[in-house]
Parts: structure tokens; C-alpha cells; sequence
């Protein structure tokens, strides 16, 4: 699906460099690695979002569908939810299903300022998924929600990949438990500037506790 060959990464100097790994279809990478490393950094080349990144860097793109759930919502704030989402094509049936699949059946005429923040993050995944993604990227989805609404997203973001086996997903984290509930595959990436220091498949949440006290090896040597 795509194949990164991201030489470097830089502001006023480099943030990331070296990276090769490939993306495949049912691939659901969580992103880890310390605070600043430039996970951000990297999902954004991936996405596209880097004008200066070299052709050739991220290979694919142009032939998947991608979407991208910024950590803040990014609606618009003067459309309702409903017009945000049909913004990217959506028909009103479309609109309909997916907020009830995000549980904001209620919601579609509320402007963006009236949701609570787990309510306007739920409402920015219900337009990525509009988008029909083959690749959704997600930075920190969790982030700010307290435990119960984290869990909630958590568990919809995990029925919604399994819904479609061959969609991909990378999703920045700092939390082991999103690993274990989403993560088929982890990507650490550490060191200055950093790199992919890890890049496993797993299966299964006992997996990623064994796997997740290899990295504590890996981040403590
Ligand atoms: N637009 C920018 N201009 C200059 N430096 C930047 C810019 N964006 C990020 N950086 C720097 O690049 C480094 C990596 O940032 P990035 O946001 O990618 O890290 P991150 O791993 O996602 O961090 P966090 O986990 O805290 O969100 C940081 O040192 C940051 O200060």
C-alpha cells in the first residue's frame, strides 16, 4: 500500500532520518516513542503534509485513500456537524450512519462549538471514515479525554477497523493500552535525530506486554 523511504526530516535541524518500512492493507501500526521525538513530524510526510519532502519518499499515496484525524477536530466551526462531513462528499444518508456509528445521531445540527471534546473528536472521525480511508491516520486520539470517553473512542476505533479488514491505520500513542487494544504492529521511534528503533507485528494482548518489556529493554539500554 505504501512504502516510506524518508531519508530526513528537518526543521532548523533534523528531527528524523533513515526511515524504510512499508504499510500493507489490515495494518494497524501504533506510533510510539518519548514526547518530541517527532512522531507528529512523521505522520504529517506520510500524509503528505511535508511540501518539501523529495518525490519518491512516501511511495502510494497517490493511489490509496487517506485521512487523517489531527489531534485537534479541525471542523469548521461556522458549519454544523452535518455540513463539515458533507464537505467531503458525503450524502445525508452517509452523514447519518456514521454519526450514529460514532453515537452523535443526535448531533448533526449542532455546530462544532456545542460538542464537548470527545464529542467533536467523534464527530472528525465520522468525517474521516466519510472519506472511505484505505490508510486513517490518527495523531493521539485519546489524548484529553478522560479514562471513560478514552475507552469509549477506543472501542469504537477498534469495531470500526475490524468492520473493514483490509483498511490501515497508524495511530500515534503514548499508551501501551491503545497498543493492545488496536495495534497489530508497533513502530517505536527514538534517537537523535530519531528513527524507526523498532518496527514488530503482534497479535494479541499478552504479546504486547512481552513486547512492550522488550522495548523498555530496548528504551533503557
Ligand atoms: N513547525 C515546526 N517548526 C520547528 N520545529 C518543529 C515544528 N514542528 C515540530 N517541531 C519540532 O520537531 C520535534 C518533533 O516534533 P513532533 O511534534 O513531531 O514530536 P512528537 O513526537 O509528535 O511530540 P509529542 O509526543 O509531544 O506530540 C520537536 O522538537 C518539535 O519542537
Amino acid at each position: 500500500m505504501l512504502e516510506l523511504r524518508i531519508e530526513r526530516l528537518a526543521y532548523d535541524r533534523t528531527v528524523v532520518e533513515g526511515i524504510g518500512a512499508s504499510v500493507a492493507p489490515g495494518d494497524h501500526i501504533c506510533l510510539l516513542g518519548p514526547s518530541g521525538i517527532g512522531k507528529t513530524t512523521l505522520l504529517n510526510a506520510i500524509a503528505g503534509l511535508v511540501p518539501w519532502l523529495p518525490a519518491g519518499a512516501v511511495i502510494g499515496r497517490d493511489r490509496i485513500r487517506l485521512a487523517y484525524l489531527f489531534q485537534e477536530h479541525r471542523l469548521l466551526p461556522w458549519r454544523t456537524v452535518r455540513q463539515n462531513i458533507r464537505l467531503v462528499g458525503a450524502s445525508d444518508e452517509t452523514v447519518d450512519r456514521l454519526l450514529a456509528d460514532v453515537g452523535l445521531a443526535d448531533h448533526a445540527e449542532s455546530l462544532p462549538d456545542q460538542l464537548s471534546l470527545g464529542m467533536a473528536r467523534r464527530a472528525a472521525l465520522a468525517r474521516c471514515l466519510a472519506i472511505e480511508p484505505d490508510l486513517l491516520l490518527m495523531d493521539e486520539p485519546f489524548a484529553s479525554l478522560d479514562a471513560d470517553r478514552a475507552g469509549e473512542l477506543r472501542e469504537l476505533i477498534r469495531a470500526l477497523l475490524a468492520s473493514r479488514p483490509d483498511r490501515a491505520m497508524i495511530c500515534v500513542t503514548h499508551d501501551p493500552a491503545d497498543a493492545a487494544a488496536l495495534a497489530n504492529r508497533l513502530w517505536y521511534l527514538d534517537g537523535a535525530p530519531a528513527t524507526l528503533r523498532w518496527d514488530e507485528r503482534i497479535n494479541g494482548v499478552d504479546e504486547v506486554g512481552i513486547l512492550l518489556d522488550r522495548l523498555r529493554g530496548v528504551v533503557l539500554a
